[in-house]
């Protein structure tokens, strides 16, 4: 048997098809949605994603505000961006491309951002918000998943999820939106000190692995009604010394489980695409 492909491109494709509808209709109440993004150094990596991020806005019809700094900037030359971006009634919401070169304080950058204008969703108060259950903006990986496991009807209501991995982006904030009364799933939070996981992942109905470890989900961990999420993207130097990206998913694995969200293609486009919807909404509350 081979997995279904819970397919993250053409989902998020549909979603922009919404967002651009619903970017039309602000238009016509003389509302344009900006998103702004804070880049600081010149990583590859980084700089491609913050590129993507620009290419989506285009494509929806969100106007893009970009923001660069050098790879030695200063905290206080970060902190005057993001006051300024704060104050910038054009830019609905933004955010700091992760990682900030080690000289610079992470927390103290997501802490300055403005919690209304908390585009990942990451700020202290706002993930306080989903823990209390109050309304916030998302964080974008997690409410990707969640839409991306709805759009596919893959049931939540009842079931149990192995997650795999307690990060603060993925793993904590996931688990917290899994288990809200709306989804009603019933969740394991899984991690490095997890004594069997095998036993967890084999019991569970959906298994979200977002461990930052190469091919930790191997094909004896699911059965044939697993639904897979992979949420893992590590670059790795393969046989011929290039970089690639890998997930936390042996291949091997689409051979046995009912469905599976990939990498690449699944989680990946589904992120953009929510950080284009949470832009849009925070546009729409005014
Ligand atoms: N402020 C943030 N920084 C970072 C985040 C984030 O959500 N907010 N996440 C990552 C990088 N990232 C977005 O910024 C991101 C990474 C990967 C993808 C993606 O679509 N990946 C593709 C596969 C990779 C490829 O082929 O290039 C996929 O999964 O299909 C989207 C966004 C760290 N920093």
């Amino acid at each position: 048997m081979t997995a279904i492909i819970l397919d993250g491109k053409a989902t998020a494709a549909k979603i922009k098809d919404e967002l651009r509808v619903r970017v039309k209709a602000l238009a016509e109440r003389g509302v344009t949605p900006g998103l702004g993004t804070v880049l600081v150094g010149a990583d590859p990596g980084s700089e491609a994603y913050v590129n993507g991020k620009h290419r989506d806005c285009a494509e929806v019809g969100i106007a893009s505000i970009r923001r660069e700094l050098p790879a030695d900037a200063t905290q206080q030359q970060l902190d005057d961006v993001l006051t300024e971006l704060n104050a910038d009634p054009g830019c609905h919401g933004y955010i700091v491309q992760l990682p900030l070169p080690g000289h610079l304080d992470t927390q103290r950058a997501l802490e300055m951002i403005d919690p209304d204008k908390d585009a990942d969703g990451l700020h202290p108060v706002n993930l306080g918000r989903l823990v209390l259950g109050y309304d916030g903006p998302l964080p974008c990986t997690p409410r990707g998943i969640v839409e991306l496991l709805r759009r596919y009807d893959v049931p939540l209501r009842g079931a149990n999820v192995a997650l795999v991995g307690r990060g603060n982006t993925v793993g904590r904030p996931l688990g917290l939106l899994l288990n809200r009364r709306s989804e009603n799933a019933t969740v394991t939070l899984c991690h490095t000190g997890t004594l069997d996981l095998a036993a967890h992942t084999r019991a569970a109905d959906i298994v979200i692995v977002a461990a930052g470890v190469p091919g930790l989900l191997t094909a004896d961990m699911v059965t044939p009604d697993t639904t897979v999420v992979d949420v893992g993207i590590t670059r790795v130097i393969g046989d011929d010394g290039k970089g690639r990206y890998t997930g936390d998913v042996d291949p091997e694995v689409a051979q046995v489980a009912a469905r599976l969200a990939p990498m690449p293609g699944g989680v990946g486009p589904m992120t953009r695409a929510m950080l284009l919807t949470n832009v849009v909404e925070r546009a729409e509350r005014g």
